[in-house]
């Protein structure tokens, strides 16, 4: 196949960050996708409607001129988020889930939540509400081990929230084990998941083996060859439980090579072709529409991009680094290397 037309897809776990940084990066992802639920781990973080809406109107401002891309806003949920702002935010519809981090679990999550029981109220609002509620599902207890913290999750948080409100529809962000494939594919279909490029492309090695590779590390961290097969056969497999989200994180190059480096890996800049790539290994590329395009707003009860995008059979060589906030520069996951599938301008 040297050419492949796809229904627009949507990317339904993406960090734009703010200001400067929000004007470097937003372009890269609109040129590719129709939507993105954008994440709220500001800081300060997104906890009310009102910020919601002044992020979503500073979104709208740093778009390229032309640009058709819609931001689909988050709340970012607290120990003291009120049922009335869960409301309001259902009521904006522009607000079209919220988030939580469990708190010290990943980036700008000290906001988070600390017990699930803080909550009720809110998410008891959400299921009734149709609200979905996205999660980032890693314990954070010091004793567990950092590649054991989302099979944790599933067992102390997952299941006990899911047991008190059965009807409540969860996204299980960024999924990167075979427990969390299995679990969400025998849950009802009001629980889905997404999973990035990166967990499809590389296991642990590929950030370990020979030297330690900063732009390599993210959370939840990358798991054994085992848990990416895993994740492969699950986007591959036309469950509409699994849709693209790519979990691209822009850091400043020297926030990540850096002694203690910030978690996250920026895949924007050629993120449907990486998509591309896994699913063309796995033999599956005419599995890659549905993944992209349609399960994603099949959940959460919108309608499917009516436009198509074309990728081309084409080597084309990612830049070393990209321009980012305040003089600064970013590194894009795969930067001066060549990849095999291109979107067409
Ligand atoms: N995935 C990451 O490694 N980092 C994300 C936070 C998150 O999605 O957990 C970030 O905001 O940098
Ligand atoms: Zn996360
Ligand atoms: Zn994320």
């Amino acid at each position: 196949m040297t050419s492949l037309t796809l229904t627009r897809p949507d990317d339904w776990h993406l960090h734009l960050r703010d200001n400067e940084a929000l004007a470097a990066v937003v372009g890269a992802t609109a040129r590719q996708m129709g939507r993105a639920i954008i994440m709220p781990n500001l800081t300060p973080p997104v906890t009310t409607t009102e910020q919601a809406l002044a992020y979503r109107e500073r979104i709208l401002a740093a778009l390229p001129a032309g640009s058709a891309f819609e931001p689909l806003m988050t709340l970012y949920l607290t120990d003291r988020t009120p049922a009335e702002e869960i409301e309001r935010a259902h009521a904006s519809g522009l607000v079209h889930a919220v988030k939580l981090y469990p708190a010290g679990a990943t980036t700008n999550s000290d906001s988070g939540v600390t017990d699930l029981a803080h909550c009720d109220a809110a998410i008891a609002a959400m299921a009734r509400l149709g609200l979905p509620l996205l999660v980032h599902g890693e314990v954070t207890d010091a004793e567990i081990d950092i590649f054991d913290r989302e099979a944790v999750f599933i067992e102390r948080v997952m299941k006990p929230l899911l047991e008190r409100h059965p009807t409540l529809r969860v996204v299980f962000e960024h999924i990167t084990t075979a427990d969390a494939a299995e679990f969400v594919t025998s849950a009802p279909a009001n629980v889905a998941a997404t999973i990035t490029a990166h967990h499809l492309l590389y296991n642990r090695n590929h950030m370990l083996v020979g030297g330690i590779r900063p732009h390599y590390y993210c959370l939840p961290i990358l798991k054994r060859e085992r848990h990416r097969q895993a994740l492969l056969a699950a986007a591959t497999s036309g469950s509409p439980k699994f849709f693209l989200g790519t979990d691209s994180a822009p850091h400043a190059q020297g926030d990540k090579e850096s002694a203690c480096g910030c978690a996250g890996a920026y895949t924007a800049p050629a993120a449907i072709e990486l998509y591309a790539e896994a699913f063309e290994a796995a033999g599956a590329l005419a599995r890659l529409e549905g993944f992209a395009s349609h399960f994603g707003p099949d959940f959460y009860g919108l309608p499917r991009n009516a436009d198509t995008v074309t990728l081309v059979r084409e080597p084309w060589q990612l830049p070393a680094s990209l321009p980012y906030a305040a003089g600064q520069r970013i590194v894009p996951l795969r930067a001066g290397e060549t990849l095999a599938w291109k979107l067409q301008a």
